[in-house]
């Protein structure tokens, strides 16, 4: 059966809106694990609630801990949180989620039970072996070298080395349950830059809110000291990755989106879209109402490496497909990776509206090129989805594959860009 398609809004006056974000997926999946992790009960507050948090939520409770949802609303859920010990037996389902087929794995290597993990389909090519590896050289018992596989403990930590050019996430998921290794961990990157700087830096700084001891001072090694996780009461931010696709449509139709609770500090590598997109065209102002974006319906490609903010590319490239001079992206090899091959996907998708694209051996080349309708498809990523709602709002006739995908990070995504728009068809 092939799945729904969604017919893309098409805008044709400015819009003025001001979209209220639920919390992020990083935030939100790191601060369930630590919590989960922590020496006493604790909660973690507008937590987001989406399919990936629902994962990591289902994944900890398998692991032994008693999770607890009050305050559900729009903006999130606030989780009280009971961790137990960590019990082994599981069978953990990590659907497409990165940050649970990543994270969770160390975690059930406190225990001496055999866990079991396995996925969506396209899960089981996501790429898993370096942190599979790392634990196996710590001491654990793996079987398989990507989903589905078993991990038994108990691993006592100590040092590895790894190569995690593939994905930092590979080395967040070893920091962040290392201080619970009798002995710590000391992990050193091996290899080509890491991508996803920020979200290291947003590891680091979660493990520190919750009182445990990291030294970072030596570039490419991270020390972990043993140690007890502070239970305590920790705020999730909006999700800033998914303020991508709002704030892209004020540049594609003119007009003002602005974003309250924009945090003034923040790891989360969405915070660079204010000079990406300024660099696009907008113009972006700190308001008292929230961050505020203001296009003018045209929009100037880009020269970047997203090396970094690697998980804003699907959003980029659909913006670079609107504009008015060529794009040529570079530094993401390794989201080829991610919830699908997402350079070939864009591509393919790109020139399937009748675009210019093209694959670099680490990006994409978008020349401007008149767009027309027809399907977008998404092959089950939340961010391709969003990029078809991007590209349609300028060009009539696209229907987007599956919205319901945007689910991993935003269950409410079609409705919330139906009252963006309100006013503006
Ligand atoms: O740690 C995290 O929460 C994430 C890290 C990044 O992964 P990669 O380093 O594989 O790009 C990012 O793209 C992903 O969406 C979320
Ligand atoms: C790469 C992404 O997700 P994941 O956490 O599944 O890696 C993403 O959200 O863009």
């Amino acid at each position: 059966m092939s799945a729904p398609l969604w017919p893309a809004p098409t805008v044709t006056e400015p819009v003025r809106a001001s979209v209220h974000l639920p919390g992020s997926k990083s935030v939100t999946n790191r601060a369930l694990l630590l919590a989960a992790l922590a020496d006493g009960p604790g909660a973690v507050r507008r937590a987001l609630r989406s399919r990936d948090a629902d994962l990591m939520v289902e994944a900890l409770r398998a692991l032994g801990a008693t999770m607890t949802p009050s305050n559900e609303s729009a903006s999130g859920v606030d989780w009280a949180i009971t961790p137990g010990p960590v019990a082994g037996g599981a069978r953990i389902d990590v659907g497409l989620a990165g940050t649970v087929m990543r994270f969770v794995p160390p975690m059930a290597a406190l225990s001496d039970g055999t866990v079991f993990f396995d996925g969506d389909p396209h899960a089981r090519k996501r790429p898993m072996g370096t942190i599979l590896g790392a634990l196996r050289d710590l001491g654990a018992e793996v079987a398989g070298d990507a989903l589905p596989f078993t991990v038994r403990g108990p691993l006592t930590g100590g040092e590895v080395t790894l190569d995690a050019s593939g994905s930092s996430q590979f080395l967040s998921g070893l920091l962040l349950t290392a201080a619970r290794f009798e002995k710590g961990l000391t992990v050193r990157h091996v290899g080509p830059p890491i991508p996803s700087q920020p979200h290291i830096r947003m590891t680091v700084q979660m493990l520190r809110a919750f009182g445990v001891r990291v030294d970072d001072t030596e570039p490419d090694v991270w020390r972990v000291e043993p140690g007890p996780i502070s239970a305590g009461d920790f705020t999730v931010e909006p999700d800033l990755s998914n303020a991508a696709p709002f704030l892209c449509a004020a540049m594609v139709a003119g007009g003002t989106v602005t974003i309250p609770g924009w945090p003034a500090e923040t790891t989360q590598p969405g915070d660079q879209l204010r000079h990406l997109l300024a660099g696009m065209g907008a113009s972006v102002e700190s308001t008292p109402a929230g961050l505020a974006l203001t296009g003018t319906g045209r929009i100037t490609g880009i020269e970047a490496d997203l090396r970094d903010v690697a998980e804003l590319t699907p959003t980029i490239a659909a913006l670079a497909a609107l504009a008015d001079s060529p794009s040529r992206i570079g530094g993401v090899a390794h989201i080829r990776g991610h919830e699908t091959d997402r350079l070939a996907a864009l591509v393919a998708e790109i020139n399937g509206l009748g675009g210019d694209a093209n694959e670099t051996e680490d990006g994409l080349e978008i020349r401007p090129r008149p767009l027309t309708g027809g399907v977008f498809h998404t092959y089950d990523d939340h961010r391709m989805a969003t990029a078809g709602a991007v590209i349609g709002l300028a060009v009539p006739g696209v229907e987007v594959e599956n919205i319901a995908t945007t689910g991993k990070t935003l269950p409410e995504f079609a409705s919330m860009w139906a009252d963006m728009l309100d006013g503006a068809r």
